[in-house]
């Protein structure tokens, strides 16, 4: 966790840091404005970002890329066919009347067709002129479609390699045929002049010089590391064909430019020689140790692929020939073990995986789309405030015969730290015992006396400020804490009382519960949490389940939809606001954790970084069912509210995830402005080794979440108390206003992104997914039913001979009750000997479910 940047306190009085000036604010209009009001400036760059983040633009000129692509060919292939005609209308263009000239022209394009090709045709590269609108070509259909043809940077590498090297090699035929005067416009002026001017000096060198060009080129471009000799016992790599439909980036490198191997006979082999060995081809992703199945080693073949030759016996018997090309060795290796260099030449030869080039014009947020408060800047605590403070606190604890040897303060933005050292003797309870002394002496609300300060060996008084600063968002995204930190879930969590920024792994945490009674900032806090990660990952890295029963709080990250959110696959709305979804929603989720242990398990991972290392490097296997694994957050605003209408329903998922999800990338936070006991259960709070609260009601409720006082003394508006290893640190929430959150899902939502949610695997709950209090059959209902519910509230305890003993009712008839009560959803479904879970918590929710019967 957390990692202040700065060096403890050394002075007596610590002021915040200044800052630099206020950045200007970006509005969607394209004007500048500091803060929320406006000022003249214009952001070019913003408004290019803008431009080019807007995916009718980039459709706009995706597509009239393509245009010209196919007209510049048109105009290329004209000139070629009727060259000398064109170039003298051309030439002669602006000395006579443009329009006459144009009628002159035989390019099918017009005299522009003509003068354009004339340049790039004639004097510069010949024939090899018409790589260049295939390269337009392919930038065009990767704006249009936001998918690449070829990958467009090493095709554009090689037709703009091709373009020269045609021009150079035609140039030398033209030259030494004499035929410049009917064949130049063949090899371009380009190729024509360095031939030219080069045959004088070396003759014939000149070919040799342009076949060491292309030599040079190809070794560079396809990495080409050593050359083998042919041998003749080497047939096709059977594996070409799977590489091809697995790699995109492969398939244009092979397919354009590497040349076939030959395909031969192969010696045969004594197979009694060779222990059966299970084995599967190589693949673009290669696994240690790889088994292949008896159906792929078709017929007897050596396998090669790059650096690793294998030899294939008969269908039965499979080795490796570790040593290259060489003769096949005879004794067989008993198991498949690729060399460990095959794996390093699949990634030289396509590049590690990255997931990002799923969407790979995505565009992170700008800092601009935050709101710079400039009036927020500094807590304001004069020097006269603080020496008053001083004087009181001293006074005060002399009043009660308590000795100070020194005091000193620190200002942090919503509270001003004293920090006391008792004189020698004096118990440390009774300056504890003086806190509401002190807050009548000062009169001041929320002071919080810490005894001892943890590893400071000073008593701390937090004293509020009159004036306090309000930490804005972006004040903490533009720091360096934030942005140089390395960690894999960064979230901020706000400032220090000693002004540092304070910035959390939420995959260290590895969650976190979160209380504040009504209006304390709850709300807010999980708009920072979600910006922090909107702000610093991919949407391939990173998927967000959101979870809303207010729903009204999150419904504005509804525009990350193709982004950022998972949802079911038959779920309309990816923000989840219904009880019955949330329970499905959850129980997905351990169905995707499951999942997820499977594939680390095959993969011999412990935990998803070093799956996901594994993957990158191309070591896994996507068709056995490795992926890329993103993280998963899950949040959920308001846990009171479920845990009241669906109790272990959602508690028993939300503890297994919390207790296992870590190492597989599934992450919890949830919030609630209730921290009673029935809510933060003992097996989610022992479960939930981070815990932050902002102001609570009352002290209880301070124990609940933190197992500490003190969050009932906080100051509000995002002051709050941070509790993980046993650590309480003081700090204050940034602020982040709605609008700037909509402007950020709209920057966000308005790219390119996935076809849909990252859809999470289907659950069908025990009654299909459809079982609510609908299901039961009003009419046929008990008129016990009522009763039986309530005893069964009241006692928590879904037993039929509860309800026989109590209501003396037959067994019968019990039983039935006990269904309609399943099929209401007050009691969980049958689990044998044990009694049934009761999902109702208390008898006010109770009635609210009769009440919904009977209006039905
Ligand atoms: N970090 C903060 N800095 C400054 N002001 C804040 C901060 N957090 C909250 N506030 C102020 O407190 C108000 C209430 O905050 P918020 O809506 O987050 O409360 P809440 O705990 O979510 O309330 P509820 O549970 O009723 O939704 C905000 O509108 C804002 O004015």
């Amino acid at each position: 966790m957390a990692q202040p940047t700065t060096s403890p306190r050394q002075n007596t009085i610590r002021r915040p840091a200044d800052r630099s000036e206020p950045r200007p604010r970006i509005n969607r209009d394209g004007n500048a404005s500091s803060g929320r009001s406006k000022s003249p400036s214009f952001n070019w760059g913003a408004a290019l970002d803008r431009w080019f983040t807007d995916q009718r633009s980039t459709l706009t000129l995706g597509v009239l890329l393509m245009g010209l692509a196919i007209g510049l060919m048109v105009a290329f292939i004209s000139y070629l066919m009727n060259g000398s005609a064109d170039q003298s209308v051309v030439g002669a263009a602006f000395s006579e009347p443009l329009v006459e000239a144009g009628a002159e022209t035989r390019n099918w394009v017009g005299l522009v067709g003509a003068y354009v090709a004339q340049v790039f045709v004639f004097r510069w590269f010949g024939v090899g002129a018409l790589a260049l609108p295939i390269i337009v070509f392919l930038s065009g259909y990767k704006l249009t479609f936001g998918s690449e043809l070829l990958p467009l940077s090493r095709a554009t590498t090689a037709l703009l390699f091709a373009a020269v090297w045609c021009s150079l090699m035609l140039g030398y035929i033209v030259l030494v045929t004499n035929s410049a005067e009917t064949a130049s416009v063949w090899c371009g002026g380009i190729g024509y002049e360095i031939n030219s001017a080069l045959y004088s000096l070396f003759g014939w060198g000149n070919l040799a010089f342009i076949a060491f060009l292309l030599f040079f080129f190809v070794v560079y471009f396809f990495d080409v590391r050593n050359i083998t000799m042919p041998n003749f016992a080497r047939p096709a790599d059977p594996t070409r064909e799977k590489r091809r439909s697995t790699d995109p980036l492969q398939t244009y490198a092979e397919s354009e430019f590497e040349p076939e191997p030959e395909e031969e006979e192969l010696e045969p082999v004594d197979s009694s020689e060779t222990e059966p060995s299970p084995a599967q081809p190589v693949n673009t992703f290669v696994t240690k140790a790889t088994t292949i199945e008896p159906e792929v080693a078709l017929p007897e073949v050596i396998a090669q692929t790059t650096g690793v030759t294998l030899t294939i016996k008969n269908r039965e018997s499979v080795t490796d020939n570790l040593s290259g090309t060489e003769e096949l060795s005879a004794t067989p290796a008993p198991t498949f073990e690729p060399d460990p260099l095959d794996e390093d030449d699949l990634v030289a030869a396509h590049g590690l995986y990255d997931p990002t080039l799923d969407l790979p014009q995505y565009q992170y947020p700008i800092p601009d789309l935050l709101t710079d408060y400039p009036n927020s800047r500094k807590a304001q605590v004069s020097d006269d405030e603080l020496t008053l403070n001083k004087e009181k606190i001293e006074t005060t604890l002399r009043n009660f015969g308590i000795e100070i040897d020194s005091i000193q303060a620190s200002i942090g933005p919503t509270v001003t730290l004293y920090e006391i050292i008792p004189a020698k003797g004096v118990r440390i309870s009774k300056i504890k015992s003086l806190e509401d002394d002190i807050a009548l002496s000062l009169s001041a609300l929320g002071i919080r006396i810490i005894a001892p300060m943890p590893g400071m060996g000073t008593i701390g008084i937090e004293v509020p400020n009159k004036n306090r600063e309000m930490v804005s968002m972006r004040s903490v995204i533009t720091s360096d804490v934030f942005n140089n930190n390395k960690f894999d879930l960064p979230i901020v969590l706000g400032k220090t009382i000693s002004n540092e920024i304070y910035v959390a792994d939420l995959s260290k945490m590895p969650h976190l519960l979160m209380a504040g009674a009504t209006g304390q900032g709850k709300s807010v806090g999980l708009n920072v949490l979600l910006t922090s990660l909107i702000y610093k990952k991919h949407p391939s890295q990173l998927k967000l389940v959101l979870v809303d029963p207010k729903k009204v709080e999150l419904t504005l990250f509804n525009k990350l939809e193709r982004h950022f959110l998972a949802k079911l696959p038959d779920a309309e709305e990816p923000i989840i606001t219904d009880t019955k979804k949330v329970v499905n929603t959850l129980n997905s989720l351990c169905i995707e954790m499951d999942n997820r242990y499977n594939l680390l398990k095959d993969a011999g991972c412990r935990n998803l970084k070093e799956y996901n290392a594994k993957f990158v490097k191309r070591r896994l296997n996507p068709e056995k069912g490795h992926r890329f694994l993103p993280y998963i957050v899950l949040i959920i605003d308001e846990l009171a509210d479920l845990m009241m209408t669906a109790g272990k329903e959602v508690e028993q998922p939300i503890a297994r995830m919390a207790q296992l999800a870590r190492a597989i990338g599934i992450h919890l936070v949830v919030a609630t402005q209730r921290p009673s006991v029935n809510v933060i259960t003992g097996l989610i709070k022992a479960n939930f080794p981070a815990r932050l609260s902002f102001k609570v009601t009352s002290k209880i409720d301070s124990r609940t979440i933190l197992d500490a006082g003190g969050a009932e003394q906080l100051v509000g508006m995002g002051d709050m108390l941070l509790s993980s290893n046993s650590d309480i640190i003081r700090l204050q929430c940034p602020f982040v206003d709605t609008n700037e959150i909509e402007d950020i899902c709209e920057f966000v939502g308005n790219q390119r992104g996935y076809d849909d949610a990252y859809l999470l695997p289907e659950f069908v709950g025990d009654d299909g997914g459809q079982g609510d209090e609908k299901d039961v059959d009003m009419a046929n209902r008990d008129p016990m039913f009522d009763e039986a519910a309530r005893l069964i509230v009241i006692h928590q305890q879904g037993s039929t001979s509860l309800i026989q003993r109590k209501l003396k009712l037959g067994y019968n008839r019990a039983g039935r009750l006990v269904d309609q009560l399943e099929a209401a959803r007050i009691v969980g479904s049958f689990e044998g000997s044990k009694a049934r879970d009761v999902l109702v918590q208390d008898l006010q929710s109770l009635e609210e479910i009769l009440k919904r019967l009977k209006g039905e």
